[in-house]
């Protein structure tokens, strides 16, 4: 199903994530894409570089995660499904925030949205069954999506697993244990299979085949582009006809 506004297109923003295992160079090449870009996004950080504390609801919950998982840097508390209720509320708080940004036509990039949580936690439900872990992350998409809209376009980065774990380690100065690398590795395979499913939203720049310029050229490309023809954005718990949450317009839904 699309939403068409009744009246004049939307001149909300797009929203974009970018995706991908720690360390693959998600920050380092979106910053860089951004760079040449006339008028900037609107950057959602990282988790990790929520260091300070973000003040409000979404730094709260993030705090109560870590907690509850320390010391695991994918944030494993023994709940996957309760965690995963949880990132979920955190995303759809980022949207929150952001919405005035979107309203305003500007595009937001978060760093991370939805699809880590539908990997990571899919991966803690169904250990040791790649394909099970698949149908998992897809349905745990689908309820993110009933919580807030997906991204307009979602730009995975991808390397091999170890190039990634290097880059991570040497920037956090830590070591990851070997049980955390095979859980990276897991997660490289279920990210690609993920964007594979959805070749609309998804734009996969993989390090292993173009270099970083050609790989921030691409992004570039990409970004610029998201913002041509997008529809409302509305509630998904609404249904049809509810009003955009970015020009107020009422929608009408028609088959696609
Ligand atoms: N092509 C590159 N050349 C040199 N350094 C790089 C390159 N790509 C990334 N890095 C460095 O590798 C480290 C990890 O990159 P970055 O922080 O962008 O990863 P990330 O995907 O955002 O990871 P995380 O999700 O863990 O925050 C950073 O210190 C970054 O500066
Ligand atoms: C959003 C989200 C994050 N995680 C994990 C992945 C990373 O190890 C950390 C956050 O680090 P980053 O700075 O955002 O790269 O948290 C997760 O397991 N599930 C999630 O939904």
């Amino acid at each position: 199903m699309t939403i068409t506004p009744i009246g004049p297109p939307c001149s909300r923003g797009p929203l974009i994530s970018a995706e991908g295992l720690n360390g693959v160079g998600k920050t380092y090449l979106t910053n860089r894409a951004v760079e040449t870009l006339e008028t900037k996004p609107l950057m959602l950080d990282e988790f990790s570089e929520w260091a300070n504390g973000r003040p409000g609801l979404g730094g709260a919950l993030l705090r109560a995660l870590y907690e509850a998982s320390v010391p695991d840097p994918f944030l494993r508390g023994g709940t996957p499904m309760t965690e995963a209720l949880l990132l979920m509320a955190i995303k759809r708080h980022d949207l929150d925030t952001v919405l005035p940004s979107l309203s305003g036509g500007l595009a937001v990039i978060e760093g991370r949205s939805v699809d880590t949580t539908a990997v990571c936690q899919a991966l803690l439900l169904q250990p040791d069954d790649p394909d099970a872990a698949l149908q998992t992350a897809i349905a745990l998409l689908d309820l993110a999506s009933s919580y807030r809209p997906l991204p307009d376009l979602t730009i995975l980065v991808t390397d091999d697993a170890s190039k990634a774990l290097e880059r991570a380690q040497r920037r956090d100065r830590c070591v990851f244990t070997g049980e955390q690398a095979d859980f990276m590795r897991e997660a490289c395979a279920l990210f690609e299979r993920l964007a594979a499913t959805d070749p609309v939203r998804y734009r996969v720049v993989d390090r292993r085949h173009i270099d970083e310029y050609e790989a921030a050229e691409q992004i570039r490309a990409w970004i610029q582009g998201a913002g041509d023809g997008l529809s409302c954005l509305v509630e998904p718990w609404q249904g049809p006809g509810a009003a955009c949450m970015c020009c107020g317009q009422r929608t009408a839904a028609e088959a696609a």
